[in-house]
């Protein structure tokens, strides 16, 4: 291939980059527009330079004329999430869209590079639609959290400074950073849960004082009363305690109550 065909070469997987990005950004603004949590933070994208295809063609030792099979990152997406679970979600969306097909994915989270580097990679055929027709092509998804970006940016600019020729005890030192972000990564969504789990406790919470107080309402209608008061002046003191528990067992009573007042006469 001379020098003026790469211009054309490229067309399909600039087109590519391009589309997958603004598909891959609207994702994220339209689960934000619907009040729904979005797992992506930002989405970036790039078409590998020519000097970079012909160096990874030649370490690959992939001929010119099979390039297109050979190297399969010639068009890449990278989509940052904030949190590890988000990463499984949006890989499960990409993997559900039915504008894409899943060629085969790379868990390097689980199976972290011995760089200490942790992504997960899909591999996608996506059909480009030029003027000539379809045209399908291949590109790469990586997907990783912003601490794993944080690592592998700075990794990838030391080892380009260092033409892949970093020292030892600077390879151990990455790999030993690359835990630590990792450890951060988990400490992140530990606490992350603690808040959900705290935040579905205060929602149950709020169900339960809900449904004592249209019950005590429910007898005043039947004009029971003296058993509504009494039942508020326990709602009251477990309401204080943030006795959840208490407050379903008071409200199984309420329903007791109910149960007589509706069968049997008023007081
Ligand atoms: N910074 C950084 N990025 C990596 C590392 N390993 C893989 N990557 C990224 O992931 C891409 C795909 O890596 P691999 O799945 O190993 O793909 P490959 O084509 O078999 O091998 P490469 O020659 O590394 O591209 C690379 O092009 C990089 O963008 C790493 O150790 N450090
Ligand atoms: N899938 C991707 N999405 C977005 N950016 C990427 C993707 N893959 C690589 N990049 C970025 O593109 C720039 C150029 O990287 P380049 O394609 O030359 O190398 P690489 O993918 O890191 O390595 P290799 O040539 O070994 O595959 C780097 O900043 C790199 O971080």
């Amino acid at each position: 291939m001379d020098g003026r065909d790469w211009g054309k070469f490229l067309l399909p997987y600039e087109q590519a980059t391009e589309e997958l990005k603004v598909k891959l950004k609207s994702l994220r603004s339209e689960l934000k527009a619907r009040d729904e949590y979005a797992p992506i933070e930002f989405v970036t994208g790039r078409v590998k330079r020519v000097s970079s295809i012909l160096a990874k063609a030649r370490k690959l030792s992939v001929p010119l004329d099979r390039i297109e099979l050979g190297i399969e990152d010639i068009a890449g997406i990278r989509i940052m999430c904030q949190f590890v679970d988000d990463i499984y979600r949006v890989a499960e969306m990409i993997r559900l869209r039915k504008d894409l097909k899943l060629v085969y994915e790379k868990d390097y989270i689980t199976n972290y590079k011995d760089s200490g580097y942790r992504s997960y990679h899909l591999i996608v055929e996506y059909p480009v639609q030029t003027s000539l027709g379809s045209k399908p092509v291949l590109a790469e998804i990586q997907i990783r959290t912003l601490s794993m970006n944080f690592w592998a940016t700075i990794e990838h600019s030391l080892n380009y400074k260092y033409r892949d020729q970093l020292p030892a005890h600077v390879k151990e030192r990455l790999r030993n950073a690359a835990e630590a972000a990792f450890q951060l990564d988990t400490e992140m969504s530990s606490i992350r849960q603690e808040i959900v789990d705290a935040q579905q406790d205060f929602e149950e919470s709020s169900v339960v004082v809900r449904r004592v107080l249209n019950e005590i309402q429910e007898l005043y209608f039947f004009r029971r009363v003296r058993e509504a008061a009494q039942f508020q002046l326990r709602f009251n003191e477990l309401w204080e305690q943030d006795d959840v528990w208490g407050l379903k067992e008071l409200s199984l009573e309420i329903q007791a109550a109910l149960d007589r007042a509706g069968k049997g006469g008023q007081s």
